[in-house]
C-alpha cells in the first residue's frame, strides 16, 4: 500500500487509480504479473503511477522493472503509443507551469555496442549529406547524471516538466544551492545532484535514496535541516551539463575503446550515474539531425545491459507494415529475461536475416533493451536456410528488394498496408480508443478502405458489420467527438503517416507553414526549414500529393484543428514582426528550437543578414568580419542572453 506522502504526490500529479485498485497495484508490485493478464488500461495506469512517484522522489519500482517489464510491454503492444514518444511528465507542483526557454527532451538509449555503432553510422551518413568528413567529427562522452533535471537561463531555474512547460524552482538558488565547480548561472540544462559519499555518510539515515533527497530540495515546503546542511556543504549542487568532465575524440577511437571510455567516464564524478551520454559537437550537424518529440538525434545514452540469453529461433514470420516494408519477427522458444517472458524478437530487416542466416533452428543471443521489443544482437549459429519470403504475407504480391529491405509494392491494395494505415490514423490522433486492430480488421472485411469512409458510418451500418448496438453507438459518438475536440494541426497531419513525417517533423513544418499551404510547398522550401534533409524533401512532397484526396475529404467532414502558428502571438511582444538571424554556437538550445520559439512570438527568422534584418543573434565563435558587416547594414547585434531576455518579453536592455 502506498504511504500518505505517495498519495499526496499522485494527487499533485493529477494521477489516480483509474483503471486498477490500489490493492491490485500492490499485488502486482509484490509479484511481477503475467503480463498477458494486464489490460492496456491497467498497464498504462501502472506506468503513470510509477512515473509520477518516481519523479516525485518516491519510486515504487526499480528502473529495470519499469523499463524492461512495463515500458517494454507497452512498446510491444503499442509501439506508437504517445507515452513512449513524448517526455515522461513530471508532476507539476502546486504553483503554475511556465513555458521553458528551450524544449528539454529525454534521451534515446542504447544497451549494446552494436546499437552505438548503428547510431554512429547514422551520424556519419548525415555528415556526408552536409559534405563534412566523418573522420573529423568530434564525439563527446559525459557521465549521465541520475539527478533531478532542470534548466537555468540565468534568471530562472525551471524543472523539465513535460519538456515544454516546467515550473519555476528558482527558490532553490535562494536557499543557497550553488552551481557545481563554482560555475556561473545561465549555463542551460543540468541536474540537481548530491554527492554519493556525502549521501551515504550524512543523509542515508534520513532519506530513502538520493532521488528522494533531490526531490526534497525542490519541494515548496520548508527545507529539512539535513538538506539545508547538504546545500551549505555544497554536497548538493546544480550541475550544468556544460561543466561535466568529458571524453572527446573521433568515432574510430570511440568504437575501438568503447568499454574503457564508458568505464572511465562512468567514474568521473561522485554522483549517481545511470549511463554515459554520447553526443556530437558539430553545431551544424546537430541542427541538421534535429529531434523527435522524445529525444535529440545527435545524442544517445548508453546504459549497461542487464542480461542476455541464448535462445533458439522457431521460425521467422514476416509482417507487412503500413509503409509496405516487411518486418522479420523471430518466434522464439519462450525465455525469461530481466523479469519478462519473451517469445518474439525482431531482426532489423531481411537484409540481416539473409546475411546472418536467421531462420528456424538458428541460435541467437538476445538482450533486452529498454523500451523496444528485444532485438537480435548476435547470431551464434545460423539456421540451415534463412527464412526469406517471396510473397507478401498479406496480399501475396511478389516482394521486391530495396537495399536491405523487402517491400510489398502493392500499396494501393495490400490489406495489411491499408489496415495498418487506418489503425495508425486513430492511434496518432489519440482522441478515441475504439479503432484498434480488431475493429479495423472487421471494418476491412466489410470493404472499408480508408478513414474517411469510417467517419461517415452510421450506428446502423456498424451494427450490420457485426458490432453490438451499444458499441456501434459508442463508435459513432467517438468519431463525432474526435472531430469536435480540438486537435493540434501537426498531430492531425502526422496521422496520415506520410513517410518521414512523424510528429516531430510535422510540428517543425507547421511552425513555418499553415496546414493548407503544405501541398503547394516545393522541395526547396522544405529543405530550407531547419531539420529537413535534401534527400527526404522529394519523398515528402510526393507523400503529400498522395494523401491530398483523403486529406480534403476529411477536412470537408470538419475537424477542429488548432493552428501551430500565432500560438500566443501578441502584437506587443518585443519580437513581434522582427526579422532575426542566428549565427555562431548557441548554448540554450538548437538553432531550430530557438527559431521556433522566436516564431511563436511573431518573429521571422532568416538565414542571412540583409538590410531588413532587425537582430543578428551572435552565439559563440562568430568571426569579427561577420559582426562588422552586420553592423554596417544597420543590423543590431545581440548576444544569446539578450535574445533570451527579449524572448521572455523583457526589453530593459533594448
Ligand atoms: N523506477 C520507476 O518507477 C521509474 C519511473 C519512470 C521513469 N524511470 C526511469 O527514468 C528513465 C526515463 O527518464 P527520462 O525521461 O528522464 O530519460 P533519461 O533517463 O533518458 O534521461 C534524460 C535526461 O538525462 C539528463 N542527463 C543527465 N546527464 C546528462 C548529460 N551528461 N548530458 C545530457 N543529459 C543528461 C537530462 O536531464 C535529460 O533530460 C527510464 O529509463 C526509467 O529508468 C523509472
Ligand atoms: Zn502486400
Amino acid at each position: 500500500m502506498l504511504t500518505d506522502s505517495q498519495h499526496q504526490l499522485l494527487l499533485q500529479a493529477g494521477i489516480s487509480f483509474a483503471d486498477l485498485t490500489e490493492a491490485r497495484f500492490a499485488e502486482l508490485l509484490a509479484q511481477p504479473p503475467s503480463l498477458t493478464s494486464l489490460s492496456d488500461a491497467e498497464l498504462l495506469n501502472i506506468l503513470q503511477i510509477a512515473n509520477a512517484l518516481y519523479r516525485g522522489g518516491e519510486p515504487v519500482l526499480s528502473d529495470d522493472d519499469y523499463d524492461f517489464i512495463y515500458l517494454a510491454e507497452l512498446q510491444r503492444r503499442h509501439p506508437e503509443h504517445s507515452f513512449l514518444h513524448t517526455v515522461e511528465p513530471e508532476p507539476a507542483f502546486t504553483c503554475k507551469t511556465v513555458d521553458l526557454p528551450v524544449t528539454m527532451l529525454s534521451t534515446d538509449k542504447a544497451y549494446s555496442l552494436a546499437e552505438v555503432e548503428r547510431w554512429v553510422e547514422r551520424i556519419e551518413k548525415a555528415a556526408l549529406d552536409l559534405a563534412k568528413n566523418p573522420a573529423e567529427l568530434v564525439f563527446k562522452a559525459t557521465p549521465k547524471l541520475d539527478g533531478y533535471a532542470a534548466y537555468d537561463d540565468g534568471l530562472t531555474l525551471y524543472t523539465r516538466g513535460d519538456g515544454r512547460k516546467g515550473t519555476d524552482i528558482s527558490r532553490v538558488f535562494a536557499r543557497g544551492l550553488q552551481v557545481a565547480d563554482q560555475g556561473l548561472r545561465g549555463l542551460g540544462p543540468g541536474e540537481i545532484v548530491v554527492s554519493r559519499h556525502y549521501f551515504d555518510q550524512h543523509l542515508a539515515e534520513f532519506f530513502d535514496n538520493p532521488r528522494n533527497f533531490q526531490a526534497s530540495v525542490i519541494k515548496e515546503k520548508d527545507l529539512d535541516s539535513h538538506a539545508e546542511q547538504a546545500i551549505l556543504d555544497q554536497a548538493a549542487v546544480f550541475y550544468p551539463f556544460a561543466l561535466l568532465p568529458s571524453w572527446q575524440g573521433d568515432s574510430n577511437t570511440l568504437l575501438a575503446n568503447f568499454e574503457q571510455i564508458v568505464t572511465t567516464t562512468w567514474q568521473k564524478v561522485d554522483y549517481d550515474i545511470d549511463g554515459v551520454v554520447l553526443e556530437i559537437t558539430d553545431p551544424d550537424l546537430k541542427q541538421y539531425l534535429g529531434a523527435t518529440r522524445h529525444h535529440h538525434r545527435w545524442q544517445l545514452a548508453f546504459k549497461k545491459n542487464q542480461e542476455t540469453a541464448e535462445v533458439l529461433v522457431l521460425a521467422v514470420t514476416p509482417q507487412t507494415s503500413r509503409s509496405g516494408r516487411i518486418t522479420p519477427v523471430a518466434e522464439l522458444e519462450p525465455i525469461r529475461l530481466s523479469g519478462a517472458l519473451l517469445s518474439r524478437a525482431t531482426a532489423h530487416h531481411y537484409g540481416m536475416v539473409k546475411e546472418k542466416g536467421i531462420g528456424a533452428g538458428a541460435l541467437i543471443r538476445l538482450a533486452r533493451s529498454g523500451e523496444v521489443i528485444p532485438k537480435i544482437e548476435e547470431v551464434l549459429r545460423p539456421a540451415p536456410a534463412p527464412d526469406i519470403p517471396e510473397h507478401c504475407p498479406s496480399c501475396e504480391h511478389e516482394l521486391i528488394w530495396d537495399n536491405d529491405y523487402l517491400i510489398c509494392p502493392n500499396n494501393l491494395h495490400c490489406p495489411a498496408q491499408i489496415s495498418n494505415s487506418m489503425e495508425h490514423f486513430f492511434r496518432v490522433l489519440k482522441n478515441n480508443d475504439g479503432f484498434g486492430a480488431a475493429s479495423i480488421k472487421r471494418l476491412y472485411e466489410h470493404n472499408i478502405r480508408n478513414v474517411a469512409q469510417i467517419y461517415q458510418l452510421t450506428a446502423a451500418e456498424f451494427e450490420v458489420m457485426g458490432f453490438g448496438p451499444k458499441q456501434a453507438q459508442n463508435l459513432v459518438d467517438q468519431l463525432l467527438r474526435s472531430r469536435s475536440e480540438a486537435i493540434e494541426d501537426w498531430r492531425f497531419l502526422a496521422a496520415f503517416g506520410v513517410f518521414r513525417m512523424g510528429l516531430g517533423n510535422c510540428e517543425r513544418l507547421l511552425a513555418h507553414y499553415r496546414l493548407t499551404e503544405i501541398f503547394k510547398l516545393s522541395e526547396a522550401e522544405i529543405i530550407a526549414i531547419e531539420g529537413f534533409a535534401e534527400k527526404t524533401a522529394a519523398v515528402i512532397t510526393e507523400g503529400f500529393a498522395t494523401i491530398k484526396p483523403l486529406f480534403d475529404t476529411l477536412m470537408a467532414l470538419g475537424f477542429t484543428l488548432q493552428s501551430s502558428q500565432n500560438r500566443n502571438t501578441d502584437a506587443d511582444h518585443p519580437l513581434a514582426g522582427k526579422s532575426l538571424v542566428f549565427t555562431g554556437t548557441l548554448h540554450s538550445g538548437s538553432r531550430d528550437e530557438l527559431s521556433r520559439q522566436a516564431k511563436v512570438c511573431g518573429a521571422k527568422v532568416g538565414s542571412s543578414v540583409s538590410a531588413k534584418t532587425h537582430f543578428l543573434i551572435a552565439g559563440e565563435d562568430v568571426g569579427a568580419n561577420k559582426l562588422k558587416a552586420a553592423a554596417e547594414k544597420g543590423v543590431r547585434v545581440i548576444s544569446e542572453a539578450e535574445f533570451l531576455q527579449l524572448l521572455a518579453g523583457d526589453t530593459t536592455n533594448l
